[in-house]
């Protein structure tokens, strides 16, 4: 796969007030892959997905977008190709799930909320109803944000950011503050939406989650510290560089447990 269907940053450098929050990061997340950012508090996740998104301006080097500069990309296709899910991000309490769902065929991206549908289609309403009925939020439609569950919320904003068909939709942190049922239910319906075309990066500190990526990325002050598949990046010395802590790796069938080996 080539550059053409890719989101990448090649020798990204970032300051964030006097210091550099990140330093020369080269990572390519492709469409169709799930893949997962982690690393220790601070280390730039979030200012990767910003710079991504071109919400970061870089200081150095650059983002490409399906093999174009972020930067010669208007804004309102950048909104369109690329969807957000910004961390614990407030939705309108009022709103009703549908029209909330609607938000994301408008501007898109970093512009939700702002510019309200003037009259949908008909093809924008079974867009519209196909985002609900794919992250199962239908059956909510027509009640109010404030009377939803934290994980059915969560469902709703990825119903919102996959209803106008991204290329990607970066994640930061979606499955905080969520049990592990409705963890596992988001994490299940974007690995649907990967398996079709779109591409999915998500900010985790969820190893198990991220042993089930396509593609894992360790951040460790703003630079990468390993890229590449679970098995090759999860590792007692990657893991103990990045966060200090000893662990063993076991192996469950596909999946890698992270166990730490001290108290
Ligand atoms: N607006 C800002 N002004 C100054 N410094 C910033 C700003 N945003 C981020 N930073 C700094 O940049 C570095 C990277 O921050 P970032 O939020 O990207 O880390 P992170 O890996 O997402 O962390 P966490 O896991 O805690 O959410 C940190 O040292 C942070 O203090």
């Amino acid at each position: 796969m080539t550059s053409e269907s890719a989101l990448e940053a090649r020798h990204l450098t970032v300051r964030a007030s006097d210091a550099f929050a990140l330093q020369d990061v080269d990572v390519m997340f492709r469409r169709g892959q799930f893949s997962v950012i982690l690393g220790p508090n601070g280390a730039g996740k979030s200012t990767l997905l910003k710079a991504l998104l071109g919400l970061a301006k870089p200081a150095r080097g650059e983002v490409r977008l399906l093999g174009r500069r972020l930067v010669d990309v208007r804004r309102q296709e950048r909104a369109r190709l690329l969807a957000y899910l910004a961390q614990g991000e407030a939705l309108p309490e009022e709103m009703r799930v549908r029209d909330l769902v609607s938000l994301g065929l408008g501007a898109g991206g970093w512009l939700w909320g702002l510019v309200p549908l003037q009259g949908e289609s008909t093809d924008d309403e079974s867009s519209v109803t196909r985002a609900m009925e794919r992250t199962d939020v239908l059956r909510f439609a027509t009640r109010r944000v404030s009377e939803l569950s934290g994980g059915e919320r969560q469902r709703v904003a990825l119903a919102r950011a996959i209803v106008a068909e991204p290329a990607f939709v970066l994640l930061d942190e979606p499955t905080n503050h969520l049990d592990l049922s409705a963890s596992l239910d988001l994490v299940r319906y974007l690995r649907c939406e990967v398996a079709g075309e779109l591409g999915a990066v998500l900010v985790t500190h969820d190893f198990s989650l991220a042993s089930s990526a396509d593609h894992v990325v360790v951040l460790k002050d703003g630079r990468v510290l390993a890229s590449g598949l679970p098995e090759r990046v999860l590792t007692p010395r990657v893991v103990k560089e990045a966060f200090g802590v000893n662990v063993e790796i076991l192996r469950r069938g596909e999946r890698l447990l992270v166990v730490p080996t001290e108290a």
